[in-house]
């Protein structure tokens, strides 16, 4: 059961009440491309008034494992989806590094997200460093094995694989080294869920622009793309969109 491509864009923490507007232009050009799921991670503040605006699926950036409580500046899996969430990142490099996220920690979220009935993209990848020693595909396999959820249906969790030192920096693996490490959390998550790993999304992330989307939607085993910087605009995401529907039409 081949699920479409998924191109989701991470806002990271930008966008303010004014951006509204983008996320209106976002939508509805997003509805040309029917043949690819398309979804917007904004930051908590906007979650509401995007949902509200816009029918395009509307996602958080990060929740937290508790149902409730003392928990300072976190939000709770049943506070996104009543905001109009229906999906969340978790385990973005940049919350594991600042926030000392731990694997186990990563598993929880994207378990209380799932039995909330969000949908998850759980992140995964490498330091320059280990990338540099040639232990990338082994890391990020231990990464994934120890962040996954338990069970999961592939229309509900998709992973990302984001090398760390691709995050901003316009620089993007070779096509040979997304293939080697796609193939890999590919055998990793038929080890981990058997014939439905063969279905669980895995997105390439990492200065994914219009100008390199269609090449790296080309590799086997990349399913889409969680896309930072050039989704906050709609005329730099929706090219990397249009470039995922010709791979379906291809
Ligand atoms: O971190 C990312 C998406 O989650 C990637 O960010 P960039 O596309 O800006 O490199």
């Amino acid at each position: 059961m081949a699920l479409k491509k998924l191109v989701a864009g991470n806002w990271k923490m930008h966008g303010m009440s004014g951006d509204i507007a983008e996320i209106e232009a976002i939508a509805r050009t997003a509805r040309d491309y029917p043949q690819v799921d398309v979804a917007l991670c904004v930051p908590a503040i906007l979650i509401e008034r995007a949902a509200r605006a816009v029918d395009l699926p509307i996602g958080g950036q990060d929740v937290h494992f508790a149902e409730q409580g003392a928990h300072t500046g976190c939000i709770s899996a049943k506070m996104l989806r009543d905001a109009g969430a229906k999906l969340t990142i978790v385990g973005h490099s940049e919350r594991r590094d600042a926030q000392r996220e731990s694997d186990e920690e990563v598993k929880a979220k994207a378990e209380a997200a799932l039995a909330c009935g969000l949908d998850v993209i759980l992140c995964i990848g490498e330091s320059l460093a280990v990338r540099e020693a040639g232990s990338a595909v082994e890391i990020v396999c231990a990464q994934l094995a120890a962040s996954l959820p338990r069970q999961a249906d592939p229309n509900r969790l998709a992973i990302a694989y984001e090398p760390i030192w691709a995050i901003g920096t316009g620089k993007i693996p070779t096509m040979a080294e997304i293939a080697e490490m796609h193939a890999a959390l590919r055998r990793q998550l038929q080890e981990a869920y058997g014939a439905d790993g063969a279905d669980v999304r895995i997105l390439y992330g990492g200065s994914v622009k219009a100008s390199n989307a269609s090449e790296i939607f080309a590799v086997p085993d990349v399913d889409g793309a969680l896309v930072g910087g050039a989704s906050l605009k709609q005329a730099d995401f929706i090219p990397i969109v249009a470039a995922a529907a010709e791979k379906v039409e291809a």
